[in-house]
Order: structure tokens, then C-alpha cells, then sequence
């Protein structure tokens, strides 16, 4: 058991901390020198979706992890009592993320809050210094809380909230106060502040004395009105609802009288909050904070614990307040970040917007939530098997649904958008079509368990998707467009993730919206709207056609404003492969592009070629801003030979032409976007090498070109199938990057800028015709395409038109060596 606390703090870093959290946090740790473990997190959050999430067996899930070396070697010097103890607390821990557990952690910002508001009201400087240190009580450390995911009724006990208990002898726990007590009075003298360990002792009424609470019940805050209690059995700590809870709300627990210094005066809950009590009544006479003393039990040490019927009284009392999950959810907000303020689409809360421009739909919980269990805040039961995204889940589903309550498995905002439409799966064929691995998934045929339709004519749920939405017709812009709409805010986010190049998993479900998009007038003069409204005059629950609502900061630029004309991110030249088109007249401010940060306008066809365009396939803006400048004082011989060849005006001489090459673009399946998102990962001349030394191979060998033959044209490449797998009214040539909406949208492109290459395509036609060992070079005919030789076939080939190129700029664009 005395190794229970470094158990904790190993096991609530595997499986909180860098699990739940991203980025990951670091909660309060029972050794205040605790690094953090270094692991694999995806091979945990596997684990968790495969075993936990999933097929429900925490046997095998903590069985699975045991056999992580980390874990082995942490557990390899204990006893096997030990290991008994440290396997029931991975079993604890694990629960958590059961379907049926029913809570959830959550970063508080509570505490740091009301400290800092204290400091913001003092005035005087000492006092002021005190409050400065407790305000970084604990820095490093994320406060968390318990949050109900659905809601209780008093006597329920939420089964899978536990804690292990150990029992503190008196000389422990004083030394464990003293040591706390120390060190924060050496932290106020100089001026450090260090975690402190005390954070997760309660006092046993039964018992007389003090325990350390250590698992997933530890996160639990307390209030002076709680809506649950601890209870104990034997070692083992459970919660037991003594009040209604609704689901977001918090779930608390009355730790004692005098936790929180005499009579609680240094509490910060909500009630306290409610009433101007405990710490919110500090700065007013001490006496105003009152507890009832009927009910107390006195301890020794000065500490007391209310009698479960005093409790119960308060618990009464607290159930006639009215609270709202919003009080708690506004202590979500962290006081330090960035950005405009926001409100989730999916549960609500306030958060403010990382980036500045890309407002996100959903608060950072809800997207790791989505990242975690694969469905929508606050569900559990992912419709495909979260590790191998099969196509199997309804039965689960179902079965899950029996065994809970239909009500925890109802997704909060599952609108299916039925369309009468027939057709609309055909003209959606282009869309499935951008993704390989959606097409084999849309192709395969539906679970043998799933029950048949039983309309013969409806589409299978997979597909409707791609249907249009009905109150799509307020479009304007997309309506400009003709072609099928697999853009636009009828789309899928998976189509839209999947033509954007992001990779698979990554991606969300895009919310239904019934929000008819503004005009871009209107987009522009809303552009400074959004009065917050008091959390306390909101309604409880959403209304359905509630829009975000951005606080405009007056430090800040308002999001949705235009932006300043040198940060609009322009269509840029397509690359230094292809001439750069001639420069065009600056536009007038007054017609300058706007870039929707907002509503469905942001997914619209038009906005999202605004904001892709800003890049140039796969670089980052500022890389392609210096390729175009590298571009502008050298022409680099890659572009010479694409010119030249792309120029050659005689009608390619094959001997034997392959099949695939003379492949129209349409014929061309698209690999585009699933090659995509790894070759900015790949060596920058791979996809390159391939698709010259698949052309070279094209141009004839000597065996069959007689000595003395005219020198054969050289093949142009492919055109890239822009004409038919872009829809129409994007800019052809997009750039293919990832996250469209998912995390920052800034790929990492590591390569140095004098190797941003272009990323091209390599069409498996190419690769299958690729020659490995390459035809020897012809006499008096110029191989053209050999990444040796490229450079000066292209500088003989097209010595006319451009310069011959210098030594650097040859190794700039030199490709990857031949094998
Ligand atoms: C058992 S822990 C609760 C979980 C804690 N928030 C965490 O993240 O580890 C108890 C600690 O939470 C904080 N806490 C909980 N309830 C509080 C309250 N009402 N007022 C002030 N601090 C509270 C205090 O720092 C306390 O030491």
C-alpha cells in the first residue's frame, strides 16, 4: 500500500494526463519532484478505445498494459501484493473512460480565478504579495474536476468514481502538514512556489483520522453544498449522489468544516461564491462566516467533519438553489489564454479561440473527447470500433443501449437530414472518389448484422452524408457553382477533410447547421456583433439555432473582421514547377477578399479556396513566399525542364507507348489526396524521382531507337487532373494541407526552405513503369529525365528561354540520387 501514491502519480500520467489531455497537463502528484513518464500515448489511447471503449473488458485492458515495457519496468521491483494493488488502481483509472461510467475529468480554472480576483482588489502591497502566491498555489499543476456526463438522482452511486484509500497514521499525517506547512512559508520567503502534497488527504469521521485519497475520486472538489458524498468500503472509496445532479454539472463532496483553513474562510466553491462566504467573504469582517456548530464533530487536531445528517441538511438546502452547469462551465474558461471567446457548438461552454482567425466550433474537451471515444460529446459509444474504424458498431450499440438506458447512448445533436432525392448519391460520386480509403469503405457492403433497409429506395446512412441539405439554398456563393457540392456547408467534413488532405482518423463530423449563411455584406457588418450573454440569463440547454457568439476584445481584432489587406493570404503563384502567371493588378481594398472565420460561410467553396490557396502545395506560406523570391532571381533547372518539355511542340515518338501514360486525367483514379498527407513526410525528391525516372523510361531505349535517329521529343507529364477532381470554382492546383478545421491547420512542413519542392503526385501508373536500372545514355541524344542529368538536359533543352542554371540552385532542386 506504500506504494500507492507513486503508483498514482505514474498511473494518472498514462492515463489522464497525456491521454485525456492535449496538450497534456500535469495534475497534482503525490512526489512533488514527478517527471513525467515517457510513452507511446497512442499506443494507450489504443488500448483504452480497443478494450476499455469498445469491447468493455477491463481485464484484458489492463493486462494489455501491463505488458508496456514502461509499465513493466515500473512495476518490475514489486511484490506481488504490490502488483495486486497497482492492477486494481489501473482498473480504477481505466473505468473512467467506460461508456456506462457516467463523469468525466475537466480542467477547472476555478481556484486560480477567485485567487486572482482577490489579487486584482488588494491594495495593499503586502497583503497583495500573500494573495500573488497563493494565486500561483500551484504552478505546472492543471487543476481538475468531476463532471456528471449524464445526470443522477440522490442514493445513485456513480460506480466507476473511485479512490483508493490509505489510512494515515498521525505521525504521517503531521508530517505531511508540517512538511506542507514549510514549504509554503519557505515559498512566500523566496518567492518560489512549488506543488505541495496535501492536496489529497480527507479525514475519516468513522476512523478518526486522516486518509490519502489516490484515484480517479481524488479529482473531486469540494462544496460547502455538495451533491455527493463519500463512501466507503473496506479500502475502496466510491460516490453516492445526495442531491440531483444534472448532467455538466460538478460533481462535489463536503470534505469537513475546517478544510479549507477555520470554518472553511479560504473555501472557494461555488456556494461560497453564491453566499460571499469562505474566500469571497475574506476581505469582510471573519465573523460573517458562520457554520453551523450543532453539527460538527470536533476532532482533535482542530479539523471537523459534519454528521451525515448535517450533510444531508445542507444537501437539501443546496437542491432548493438553482445552479447551473453554466456557473461551473464558466470556470472552464482559462483566464490565461488567447483570443477571442467563444461557445462550444456541442456542449456549450465558453473557451477561447487558439488561433486567430479559424474560430473553432468546439471547445478543446469536446474535440479530445471526439479524439478519444470517436463520437460526440458527451456519447461513448462510437459508431465504428474506434481502433480498427470498422463498420460494426450498431449491434454494440445497441446492446449498450440496453444495457444503460437508451438515454446515454442518444447522440445530443444526431440530425439526420433526410432528402428525398434519389440522385443525390450519383452527383456525390466525385467526393467519394477524393479518398481512396472512404471509397473501399463506402463500397463495402453493409454488416451482416446491420438490419436491411427497408426502404428499397434509401440510401445506406453512410451515404447521406453527401446529400444536399435542404436549407443549403441560402448558399449565394456556393450557389454560383454548379457541379456537385461536395463542398460548401452541405458537405461532409470527412469529404472535406479528405480533399483537403488530412489524414484519416483526424478528421470530424461536421455539425448539421441550420443557420442559413449570411451574405458577405452581412458577414462583414456582423463583423463587430456579439454581445455576450450573462451565463446566468442563458436558457438551460441550447436552443437549436443558437449562433456562436464571439466577443469582439477591444485589444484585438475582431475575427470575423476583414483582414488587413497584407494578412489576407491571397491565391499565391502556383509554384517555381509551372511559370508564374503574370502579376496581377492589385485589387481596390473595397473588393479585397474576405475570409469567413464564422458559420457555414467558413466551409463554403469559396472560403476555403480563399484560405488554401494562401499555401502552395503543401508548403507553408512563408515557404512558398520564398521559393517565389528564390524563384524570381534564379530559375531553377527543374523549371527550365518542365518548361521545356511541357513546351515541346512535336508529337511524342514512343516505340511501345505504356497503357497508363497515355491515360486520360479523367481515367486517373485519385490518389491524390490519401498520397498527400505523407509526402510531406517522405524525402522531398522521392515523388519526383519517380515520376522522371518513369517518363525517362517512356522515352526510347536504344535498342529501339536506330543510331542517328532524330533526337525524340520528350513526353510531357500528365496534366494534373484538376479538371475533374477539383469541384467546380476552386482555383485548380490547390494546395493540399491538412487540418481544415481540426487542431492548428498549420502542417508541419520541416523541410529547410531550399527544399521546398512542390509535392507531386506519383501516379501508381508511373511507378509500375519505372525502370530500375536506367537505359544508358544514347549518343547525341540527352537523357533528359535522370535526376543526374536533368539539370542539364533541361539547361541544353531549353538554353534558349532561360538561363543556364548556377551550381547552387542546381544542388536547391537536385533530386534524391538514383538507385
Ligand atoms: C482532492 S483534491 C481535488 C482535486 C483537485 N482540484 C485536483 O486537481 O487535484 C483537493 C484540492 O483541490 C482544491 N480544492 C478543491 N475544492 C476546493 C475548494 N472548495 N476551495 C478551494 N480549493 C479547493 C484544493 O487545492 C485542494 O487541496
Amino acid at each position: 500500500m506504500d506504494e500507492l501514491p507513486g503508483d498514482d502519480d505514474f498511473l494518472s500520467c498514462m492515463l489522464l494526463d497525456s491521454l485525456e489531455f492535449e496538450p497534456s497537463i500535469v495534475t497534482h502528484k503525490m512526489n512533488p519532484h514527478f517527471r513525467p513518464v515517457r510513452f507511446d500515448r497512442d499506443t494507450i489511447a489504443q488500448i483504452i478505445r480497443r478494450h476499455v471503449i469498445w469491447e468493455r473488458d477491463i481485464t484484458k485492458a489492463v493486462s494489455v498494459f501491463n505488458e508496456l515495457p514502461v509499465v513493466r519496468k515500473h512495476v518490475a521491483r514489486k511484490t506481488p501484493a504490490q502488483r495486486q494493488v497497482f492492477d486494481s488502481h489501473v482498473q480504477r483509472y481505466m473505468q473512467a473512460y467506460l461508456p456506462t461510467a457516467g463523469f468525466e475529468y475537466a480542467v477547472t480554472y476555478r481556484y486560480r480565478v477567485a485567487r486572482l480576483r482577490r489579487l486584482a482588489h488588494i491594495e495593499d502591497a503586502a497583503q497583495a504579495e500573500t494573495a500573488r502566491y497563493h494565486a500561483h498555489l500551484s504552478p505546472g499543476r492543471t487543476d481538475l474536476c468531476v463532471l456528471a456526463l449524464r445526470s443522477f438522482q440522490p442514493d445513485d452511486t456513480i460506480t466507476f468514481c473511485t479512490a483508493a484509500l490509505k489510512d494515515l497514521t498521525r505521525a504521517e499525517d503531521e508530517a505531511l502538514r508540517e512538511e506542507a506547512a514549510q514549504a509554503r512559508a519557505a515559498d512566500v520567503r523566496d518567492g518560489h512556489v512549488r506543488p505541495q502534497r496535501d492536496f489529497s488527504i480527507i479525514r475519516s469521521s468513522s476512523r478518526k483520522c486522516s486518509q490519502l485519497l489516490l484515484g480517479p475520486a481524488r479529482f473531486i472538489n469540494h462544496d460547502c453544498q455538495p451533491n455527493a458524498e463519500f463512501r466507503r468500503s473496506g479500502n475502496q472509496l466510491t460516490i453516492r449522489c445526495i442531491r440531483p445532479i444534472k448532467r455538466n454539472e460538478e460533481i462535489t463532496t463536503y470534505y469537513g468544516d475546517n478544510y479549507f483553513e477555520l470554518g472553511n474562510k479560504e473555501c472557494m466553491c461555488a456556494t461560497c461564491e453564491k453566499y460571499q462566504r469562505g474566500f469571497f467573504a475574506s476581505h469582510v469582517a471573519d465573523e460573517s462566516v458562520s457554520t453551523p456548530a450543532s453539527t460538527e464533530s470536533t476532532l482533535e487536531d482542530g479539523r471537523t467533519l459534519r454528521s451525515r445528517s448535517a450533510r444531508e441538511a445542507a444537501a437539501s438546502q443546496a437542491a432548493q438553489i438553482v445552479t447551473s452547469p453554466d456557473d461551473m462551465i464558466a470556470y472552464q474558461l482559462n483566464p490565461d489564454a488567447q483570443g477571442p471567446e467563444c461557445e462550444c457548438l456541442t456542449c456549450h461552454a465558453l473557451f477561447r479561440a487558439p488561433e486567430k482567425w479559424w474560430t473553432p466550433d468546439e471547445c478543446a474537451r469536446c474535440e479530445r473527447h471526439y479524439k478519444l471515444f470517436k463520437c460526440d460529446w458527451p456519447g461513448r459509444y462510437p459508431k465504428e470500433n474506434p481502433a480498427e474504424q470498422t463498420t460494426i458498431a450498431r449491434p454494440l450499440k445497441r446492446r449498450a443501449a440496453m444495457e444503460n438506458g437508451s438515454t446515454t447512448t442518444k447522440r445530443p445533436r444526431a440530425k439526420t437530414v433526410q432528402t428525398p432525392e434519389p440522385t443525390v448519391s450519383q452527383d456525390i460520386s466525385s467526393p467519394v472518389k477524393l479518398s481512396p480509403v472512404r471509397e473501399c469503405r463506402e463500397a463495402s457492403p453493409v454488416s451482416d448484422t446491420e438490419p436491411p433497409p427497408k426502404d428499397p429506395h434509401a440510401r445506406p446512412r453512410s451515404l447521406r452524408r453527401f446529400e444536399l441539405h435542404s436549407d443549403d439554398s441560402d448558399d449565394a456563393l456556393d450557389a454560383i457553382h454548379l457541379g456537385p457540392r461536395i463542398l460548401g456547408h452541405g458537405a461532409s467534413t470527412d469529404v472535406l477533410a479528405s480533399y483537403w488532405g488530412a489524414p484519416e482518423g483526424e478528421r470530424r463530423v461536421r455539425r448539421p447547421t441550420t443557420m442559413g449563411m449570411p451574405l458577405a455584406s452581412e458577414r462583414i457588418a456582423s463583423a463587430h456583433v456579439t454581445k455576450r450573454v450573462p451565463s446566468s440569463s442563458r436558457p438551460q440547454g441550447r436552443p437549436a439555432k443558437a449562433p456562436r457568439r464571439i466577443v469582439s476584445e477591444p485589444s484585438e481584432r475582431s475575427v470575423s473582421a476583414p483582414l488587413p489587406k497584407t494578412e489576407v493570404p491571397t491565391p499565391s503563384p502556383r509554384s517555381s514547377l509551372s511559370p508564374p502567371p503574370p502579376p496581377s493588378p492589385p485589387s481596390p481594398p473595397t473588393t479585397a477578399p474576405v475570409i469567413a472565420t464564422k458559420g457555414p460561410a467558413r466551409t463554403s467553396i469559396s472560403n476555403l479556396a480563399l484560405f488554401w490557396s494562401g499555401g502552395v502545395e503543401g508548403r507553408t506560406r512563408q515557404q512558398a513566399k520564398k521559393a517565389q523570391a528564390l524563384a524570381s532571381t534564379t530559375q531553377s533547372p527543374r523549371t527550365s525542364a518542365r518548361v521545356s518539355r511541357t513546351a515541346s511542340p512535336a508529337p511524342v515518338t514512343v516505340v511501345k507507348p505504356e497503357p497508363p501514360s497515355s491515360r486520360s486525367v479523367s481515367d486517373v483514379p485519385l490518389p491524390l489526396r490519401s498520397s498527400s498527407p505523407a509526402a510531406p513526410a517522405k524525402p522531398v525528391a522521392s515523388p519526383l524521382v519517380k515520376v522522371e525516372r518513369s517518363a525517362s523510361s517512356l522515352s526510347p531505349g536504344p535498342s529501339e531507337m536506330p543510331s542517328g535517329a532524330p533526337q525524340p521529343p520528350l513526353p510531357a507529364l500528365p496534366p494534373r487532373p484538376t479538371a475533374t477532381s477539383l469541384p467546380p470554382g476552386v482555383p485548380p492546383r490547390q494546395p493540399l494541407r491538412r487540418n481544415l478545421r481540426w487542431g492548428n491547420g498549420k502542417t508541419s512542413m520541416s523541410r529547410p526552405p531550399t527544399q521546398t519542392m512542390p509535392m507531386r503526385v506519383v501516379w501508381p501508373s508511373m511507378v509500375k513503369t519505372e525502370s530500375l536500372s536506367p537505359a544508358p545514355p544514347i549518343p547525341g541524344v540527352p537523357r533528359p529525365l535522370s535526376s543526374s542529368s536533368a539539370s542539364s538536359s533541361s539547361s541544353s533543352s531549353s538554353s534558349t528561354t532561360s538561363p543556364p542554371p548556377q551550381p547552387s540552385s542546381a544542388s536547391h532542386t537536385s533530386t534524391a540520387p538514383l538507385p
